[in-house]
């Protein structure tokens, strides 16, 4: 396993940020880190990475703990924190050099890796500027390349399309997608289309807390809720809908499209055609429809809110 974490938790002050979480990630695997804002995403990630020491619990990388083998560790981790601190005097290029040379890599080694750290991500037409002349995107993708720089088996990027524009963000996904051979790379995003895009895993966060941690697949069948989307011909009473047995929500999609969530869509699928053929409307379509990954996220985020 590329990254062990067990029993891990982090206290700020009397704030208990990281809450006992355990989990691996191996190689050739993207794991998307879900969670709210301050769920202690950002924390766990700086802890991964050496950063921060935790309280209670390990993190290993590649089977180094990060206590006691912090340069090792280093090695072998590529990290892009959340508000991606660079050197704005910097020149592209000399920015990459430099980060090569903390990395050790010297020469034509060193020059190789730069111009393929360059093509990878994007960087071309910025290569000759200086990164405070960059926009954001850019200085994202000059984040990416350091993070990259030294090849490592490991990344760790927090948030990296955030702030980005929707061409940009479909490039850097396009970059982490190429970076994912042979690599395990864990991510925080809010973006949660973009984790069923990319991702193998999902991990979910809430409070410190893990809430989940499965493939999306699997995470769809765990989820509580089931929905029926039904199409009429015409504009029906929404209270109608709500009113049938076991319904949760009525949302309505489009002017005549409904999204039904109820515990057992076998029990409403009955009672919702008796209905519709008691008041004699136009029904379209009827179908039972996949648990959106943001419906889930909403369900174990509330749920353990109020657990706790
Ligand atoms: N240096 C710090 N000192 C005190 N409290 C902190 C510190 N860093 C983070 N926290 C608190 O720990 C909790 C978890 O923060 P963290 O940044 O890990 O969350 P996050 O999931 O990354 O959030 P976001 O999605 O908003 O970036 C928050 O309540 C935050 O205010």
């Amino acid at each position: 396993m590329s990254v062990v974490v067990e029993h891990l938790s982090k206290l700020y002050g009397a704030q208990r940020a990281v809450d006992d979480i355990s989990f691996e990630a191996q190689s050739g695997q993207i794991v998307g880190f879900l969670g709210p804002n301050g769920a202690g995403k950002s924390t766990t990630m700086k802890i991964i990475c050496g950063y921060l020491t935790p309280n209670a619990g390990s993190a290993k990388v590649c089977g180094y703990d990060v206590r006691t083998h912090s340069i090792e560790v280093r090695r072998r981790i590529g990290y892009l924190p959340e508000h991606n601190p660079l050197y704005t005097d910097m020149y592209v290029k000399e920015f990459l050099r430099f980060t090569g040379h903390i990395h050790g890599i010297r020469g034509r080694t060193l020059r190789h890796r730069i111009e393929e750290m360059i093509s990878l991500c994007g960087l071309e037409r910025e290569q000759h500027k200086k990164i405070g002349a960059l926009s954001k995107g850019y200085r994202q993708r000059v984040g990416l390349a350091q993070a990259l720089m030294h090849d490592p088996p490991v990344l760790i990027l927090d948030e990296p399309t955030s702030g980005l524009d929707p061409n940009q963000i479909t490039e850097i996904r396009q970059v982490i997608k190429e970076a994912a051979t042979n690599k395990t790379i864990i991510f925080s995003t809010h973006i949660l289309q973009e984790v069923e895009m990319l991702c193998d895993r999902v991990l979910i966060i809430n409070r410190g807390r893990l809430v989940a941690d499965a493939p999306i697949a699997q995470l769809r069948r765990m989820a509580q809720q089931q929905v029926l989307r039904v199409e009429f011909g015409h504009a029906v009473e929404s209270t109608r809908l709500k009113n049938l047995p076991g319904v949760q929500t009525v949302e309505q999609e489009s002017a005549w499209v409904y999204r039904i969530s109820c515990h057992d869509s076998d029990i409403l699928r009955p009672a919702l055609l008796a209905l519709i053929q008691q008041e004699a409307w136009n029904m379209l379509s009827l179908q039972n429809e996949n648990n959106r990954l943001e419906d889930i996220f909403r369900q174990l985020t509330q749920n353990s809110k109020e657990a706790n």
